[in-house]
């Protein structure tokens, strides 16, 4: 089944565009990532998920149902983690719990609340006010919250944005295994090294509009080889090797350059090449494309 059906999603804040006709699949039991530079439109899109905003035209169901028009049978397919941190401080973390389980008609639902705060490292929190919580652990708050209903799809807004390490490995944990039990994950991040480990397949958006949607193994895949990097105390570059520079960088000590290379065999040649020319290395490294390397060749030329 889709978990999340997105068709021609248009957004507009008067003069701009924020999403210029969406449309995106997400099965049922996908860890999909949604990228895109600052300003790109996924809190947009999340929003108009969330049935928080309303799309101008198109439109977006969860497990089939319309976020407009059968907005309370989506909603409860769904747990929202927010971007901001919006609490109300009065009340303590289980009551909180509690409130929100409240609103989507559970009674009785402090077992699984407990096994929440458990998994979040919440457990000694439990009776302490909203308000003299950490930003840290508040935003552990917000991740519990929306899950105190088990929605089936589980949506999260820069989850680990300014958190610390320990937070992310409790977090990513506690969220992998709801994927590893069937709930569906959509996640946003700046952190390209969080999303390439998590997810299985992106989508990236530029200036509202999808610009690329694949699985994340083919993505990477796409951008060809790998790169070494070699810094030189002495001579420099043979001029046949220029054409294979991806970027010359600066380097205190010499000259340093990343070379383009497609296979490991290439290695050898570039080094003997060098040794031929007189060149010393002082160091080197060889670097696995990855995620970021893609991203911005998208974000900067369409494609990759
Ligand atoms: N309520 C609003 N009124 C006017 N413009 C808005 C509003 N909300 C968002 N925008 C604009 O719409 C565009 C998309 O914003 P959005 O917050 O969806 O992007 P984003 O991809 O989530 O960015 P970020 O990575 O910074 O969170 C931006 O240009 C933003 O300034």
């Amino acid at each position: 089944m889709t978990a999340i059906q997105i068709s021609n999603v248009e957004k507009r804040y008067k003069s701009l565009q924020a999403l210029g006709g969406v449309s995106l699949n997400i099965e049922e039991g996908e860890f999909f990532g949604l990228l895109g530079p600052n300003g790109a439109g996924k809190t947009t899109l999340i929003s108009i998920i969330a049935g928080l905003n309303r799309p101008d035209n198109g439109s977006v169901k969860i497990h089939g149902h319309d976020v407009v028009s059968d907005f309370r049978a989506a909603r409860k397919k769904l747990g929202v983690v927010p971007q901001e941190l919006v609490f109300d401080p009065f009340f303590t973390v289980r009551e909180t719990l509690r409130l929100q389980s409240g609103y989507f008609g559970l009674k009785n639902n402090d077992a699984w609340i407990d096994e929440v705060m458990h998994n979040l490292d919440l457990t000694n929190k439990a009776d302490t006010n909203m308000r003299a919580l950490s930003g840290g652990m508040k935003r552990r708050v917000l991740v519990a919250q929306a899950l105190v209903h088990k929605p089936p799809v589980i949506v999260l807004d820069e989850p680990t944005a300014g958190v610390d390490v320990e937070l992310r490995q409790t977090l990513w944990k506690f969220i992998s295994r709801l994927n590893r039990e069937g709930h569906t994950v959509v996640l946003t991040t700046h952190y390209l090294e969080e999303a390439q480990a998590m997810c299985k397949r992106v989508a990236m958006l530029k200036l509202g509009k999808v610009v690329a949607l694949d699985s994340m193994a083919s993505l990477i895949r796409r951008i060809s080889g790998s790169q070494l990097i070699v810094n030189m105390t002495h001579g420099d570059l043979p001029d046949d090797l220029r054409s294979l520079i991806t970027h010359p960088e600066t380097s205190e000590h010499g000259k340093k350059y990343s070379l383009r290379i497609n296979e490991y065999a290439e290695v050898e040649q570039i080094l003997k090449r060098l040794r031929e020319s007189g060149a010393i290395i002082d160091e080197m490294q060889l670097q696995q494309a990855d995620l970021e390397d893609i991203f911005i060749q998208i974000m900067e030329k369409g494609t990759v």
